[in-house]
């Protein structure tokens, strides 16, 4: 937490702006099931507030968030006041806080140090409160809690809640009023937004948790709507009655449960805060298989004289405590292990779970980053994980609680997922790879657009935009593909389309014959750059003679050999190119393109140009391609590029935003051009 405000004014000043902002947060999550912040991150302007009221307690508010319950009612419904106030209760994080929260208790009624307080444990269910006036044994009012005194009528709402009975079962009091959490279970919840979706189209609306559901659906105008939502109810606690129902709240639920309102069985009394410690352990254990959503355990006081004597204090009763969970935090079952392959043929294990809520948000998938990460944590489907979410990262597992189960390691698929080809780690990564680059889906469009970029192909009018829009609607999906578009095919796709149509094919038409370094380099194979494919041509001469020495460089060594001796080329970019040719969909892909193109046998130095030789940097923002493509484009010149400016640099090519190499290169008298520069040295070129 930031540093307390140091004098009067600047805490005063605090107060104000936190009183305005909690009370509009109260707003949007109470009266309009809108929340616009994490409960988190309401708890801790809760605090900040509470702190600086410890500190500055002359300086109190007389509408003090710490004194208030929820929200005034506003609106259509119509509006109550509370034979008893239903109030909140004050929160503990830590054991700590709950051991205080028992010797307060103590001190209070003046007990001994170590005198036993029992203590009921029960969840605390993420709903929204509800008062239900029973007299006579029948149902005959129900009121939310809105600001405590004042509540929203939701009588008849109520009633189409099965859980609910309209009238008690066995010998009741002549008055008695039952309160207790109105919620959706979570099955519901993701069925009723379905639904929604379903009835209402795109525009419907869709609830963002459980509780929100649940508050929308009870909080409605006309109760038929309220009848197609599903709710449920589960009771905790009681308001006005005309005698006393027991003489502890653990009686008096049994009490209540007799009368016919359920009662969570998770409900237990404890003789000590051990116990009742111990108690939200196993619920926070259970928490993800729950069927309804909770944010902690609430501990009460179990006698009842003690209860009255402790009367309650601002907006909460000093006889109960809601120990909250962690709330970037919670607990669930690992339920399978997908393998997600990324536009540049990686491997992404991603964990799927059980569905739980944290800090508001129902999350089902968690990302396990990698192999190594996997063997970390130990984790296989049926693991119980702890899973943490901070800010809205997306949420990562950080403990396997089940590590020691005996079970089968989770081992890492062997071929992608996407394609079946053969997945492999390279040599010193951890990455795990499809080898499928040409035939893969998840990887064909980035593959394209670098077929067709200008380091590569280079056909006129062919960018990376046009490229995907082909691929998404079915005109292109492997390289071979674009050489069979048609004017026909094509020209329906823009109005008055004829000319651009025939200009493209025409530009295609044109690259048939491809320059041999551009068109090896435009296959994408892992570590060929231009560089390394024109060292690759100039000792093989032409594209198939260099894919009959890589296939056979799988079974023979002197193939092999033969690759690695290149100069310039290292066993990591022979082991891409045998691999590569390995893959029977890659040696598919690559026939069905070379029936279409005919690269030219490779030329010596085809690429001379004013830059052959040269050492280039590049620096700052450019605006018309990639660094990559720049890097591309560079070494098809001949040139080496580098990351920084020295002695050895020939030329800097210099975008917006460059700063120090500049500098530099001006020291150094190193000559600098701009983009446009570039392109014009590039245009120069012969290819
Ligand atoms: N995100 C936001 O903008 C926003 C705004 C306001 C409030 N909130 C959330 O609401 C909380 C404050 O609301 P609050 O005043 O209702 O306090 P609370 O939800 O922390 O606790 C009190 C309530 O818990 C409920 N409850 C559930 N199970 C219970 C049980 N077994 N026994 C007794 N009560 C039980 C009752 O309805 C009771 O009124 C905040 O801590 C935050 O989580 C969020
Ligand atoms: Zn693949």
């Amino acid at each position: 937490m930031n540093a307390l405000p140091e004098t009067d004014t600047a805490a005063a000043a605090e107060l104000e702006a936190l009183a305005a902002e909690i009370a509009r947060h109260n707003r949007l999550y109470h009266t309009d099931d809108a929340p616009e912040i994490s409960d988190a991150d309401y708890d801790a302007l809760v605090r900040r507030n509470a702190a600086i009221e410890a500190a500055f307690p002359q300086l109190v508010r007389t509408d003090s968030p710490s004194a208030q319950v929820g929200a005034a009612p506003a609106g259509h419904l119509a509006k109550v006041r509370h034979a008893r106030a239903m109030l909140s209760l004050d929160n503990a994080f830590s054991a700590e806080e709950v051991a205080d929260f028992v010797a307060r208790v103590r001190r209070f009624l003046k007990l001994p140090d170590e005198a036993p307080v029992a203590l009921t444990a029960e969840p605390k269910i993420d709903g929204l409160s509800c008062s239900l006036r029973y007299e006579n044994g029948r149902l005959i009012q129900a009121l939310t809690r809105g600001d405590g005194t004042t509540g929203e009528d939701v009588t008849e709402n109520v009633r189409t809640i099965a859980d609910i009975p309209q009238q008690l079962a066995g010998a009741a009091p002549s008055v008695a009023e039952i309160r207790g959490e109105v919620y959706m279970a979570k099955d519901d919840f993701t069925r009723l937004n379905a639904r929604l979706l379903a009835e209402e189209g795109e525009t419907a609306r869709q609830f963002a948790n459980p509780r929100n559901a649940a508050a929308g659906s009870l909080r409605q105008k006309d109760p038929a709507v309220t009848a197609t939502r599903p709710l449920r109810f589960l009771a905790h606690g009681w308001g006005e009655t005309s005698e006393a129902i027991a003489d502890s709240q653990f009686a008096a639920m049994g009490r209540i449960a007799d009368w016919g309102l359920p009662v969570s069985d998770l409900l237990v009394r404890c003789d000590t805060v051990d116990e009742a410690l111990a108690h939200y352990a196993r619920i926070e254990a259970e928490r993800a298989d729950l069927p309804f959503d909770i944010d902690g355990v609430v501990y009460k006081v179990d006698r009842f004289d003690w209860q009255a004597r402790l009367g309650t204090i601002g907006r909460a009763p000093r006889w109960g405590l809601a120990h909250k969970f962690p709330a970037e935090r919670a607990q669930t079952t690992l339920e399978r292990i997908d393998i997600q392959v990324g536009r540049t043929g990686k491997l992404t294990p991603v964990a799927r779970l059980h569905p739980v809520t944290v800090g508001g948000v129902v999350v089902t998938n968690a990302t396990l980053h990698n192999a190594d990460e996997i063997e970390r944590l130990g984790v296989r489907p049926g693991d119980r994980v702890v899973l943490q979410r901070a800010g809205d990262v997306i949420p990562q597992i950080v403990e396997n609680l089940t590590r020691d189960e005996p079970r089968e390691p989770w081992t890492f698929p062997t071929n992608c997922p996407e394609c079946g080809s053969e997945a492999l780690a390279e040599e010193g990564e951890v990455d795990i790879r499809c080898t499928g680059g040409l035939i893969c889906p998840a990887q064909r469009v980035e593959r394209l657009r670098h077929f067709v970029s200008r380091g590569a192909m280079d056909i006129e009018g062919l960018g990376a935009k046009q490229i995907e829009d082909f691929f998404r609607d079915g005109l292109v999906s492997s390289p071979a593909d674009i050489f069979r578009l048609t004017e026909e095919r094509l020209a329906p796709r823009k109005k008055d389309g004829r000319v651009w149509a025939a200009n493209l094919v025409r530009a295609i038409e044109e690259k048939r014959e491809p320059d041999p370094v551009r068109f090896l380099f435009g296959i994408g194979i892992r570590h060929i750059g231009s560089i390394t494919a024109r060292d690759l041509l100039k000792a093989f001469g032409t594209v198939e003679r260099l894919a009959e020495v890589a296939q056979a460089a799988q079974e023979d060594p002197a193939a092999r050999a033969d690759i690695e001796s290149v100069e310039g080329i290292g066993p990591a970019v022979a082991e891409a190119l045998v691999d590569f040719f390995a893959e029977e969909h890659n040696r598919q892909a690559w026939d069905d393109l070379l029936s279409e193109v005919h690269p030219l046998p490779f030329a010596g130095q085809t690429h001379a140009s004013e830059v052959s030789g040269k050492t280039v940097v590049f620096t700052g923002t450019l605006e018309t391609m990639s660094r990559d493509e720049a890097k591309a484009q560079a070494e098809n010149l001949g040139a080496r590029v580098s990351g920084s400016v020295s002695a050895k640099t020939d030329l800097v090519v210099a975008g917006p935003g460059a700063g120090s190499k500049l500098k530099k290169a001006a020291e150094l008298g190193v000559s600098v051009i701009d983009e446009a520069g570039w392109a014009e040295i590039v245009a120069k070129t012969v290819t």
